[in-house]
């Protein structure tokens, strides 16, 4: 009798929902979210497969005196690199479609970030080292593997004001002022949780 390796991946051809099913939330200060649960779907290989290839890194940091690791391992692909795999090229394609009139160019680059256990994270910030710093733009994030939340607040302080879980397969746009008026984390978790892959679209300039 054959051994037969039960396969631990749903087979399902990977596909994307309707964008037009999205459910926005306005956040003040010209800021707003996007949510879709789940849009990104039959792709369960898709977290494997990138975690085995693409050339992750680690990221040091200067901070004051001292080069401090980045709790998480990164990689970048810039305008015109070919991503590490097709279905993200259609994700990309398909958020540049739905958001053209909004974001009035298309998202060029991906930035992904692998959070290997619950001690990856990333602390408060906004992508604001380009273009985001002075101007309204999205971002957009795939999430893959186990479930982390997104934490948002305000620029400038205090406690975590929004709170979105975020799935295998779920889709967050952050977009309007988000960058600049807003700071968002990916918070640590004592929490046993298996690794997360995070997927950022964003235009060229915006990092
Ligand atoms: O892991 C995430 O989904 C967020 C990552 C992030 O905010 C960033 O890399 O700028
Ligand atoms: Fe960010």
């Amino acid at each position: 009798m054959h051994h037969q390796q039960a396969s631990l991946f749903d087979t399902a051809a990977p596909g994307l929902g309707d964008l037009a099913a999205a459910r926005r939330t306005r956040l003040g200060a010209g800021a707003w979210i996007d949510t879709f649960p789940g849009w990104l779907t039959g792709a369960d290989d898709l977290f494997a497969r990138l975690a085995a290839e693409v050339p992750w890194r680690g990221e040091r940091r200067q901070m004051y005196d001292n080069v401090v690791a980045v709790p998480r391992l990164l990689a970048h692909y810039g305008d015109g690199d070919p991503l590490p795999d097709p279905i993200l090229e259609h994700a990309r394609a398909a958020l540049t479609g739905h958001y053209a009139e909004e974001l009035g160019e298309p998202f060029t680059t991906a930035g992904l970030c692998y959070y290997r256990d619950g001690r990856d994270s990333v602390a408060w910030h906004g992508d604001r080292t380009g273009r985001g710093s002075d101007k309204d733009t999205l971002v957009a994030i795939v999430s893959l593997g186990a479930p982390r939340p997104l934490l948002l607040r305000p620029r400038g302080g205090g406690p975590a004001t929004v709170r979105r879980p975020l799935g295998h397969g779920d889709l967050i746009v952050m977009g309007g002022s988000c960058q600049r008026t807003w700071d968002h984390a990916i918070p640590k978790t004592r929490s046993v949780v298996g690794g997360r892959i995070s997927v950022q679209f964003r235009p060229h300039g915006v990092r």
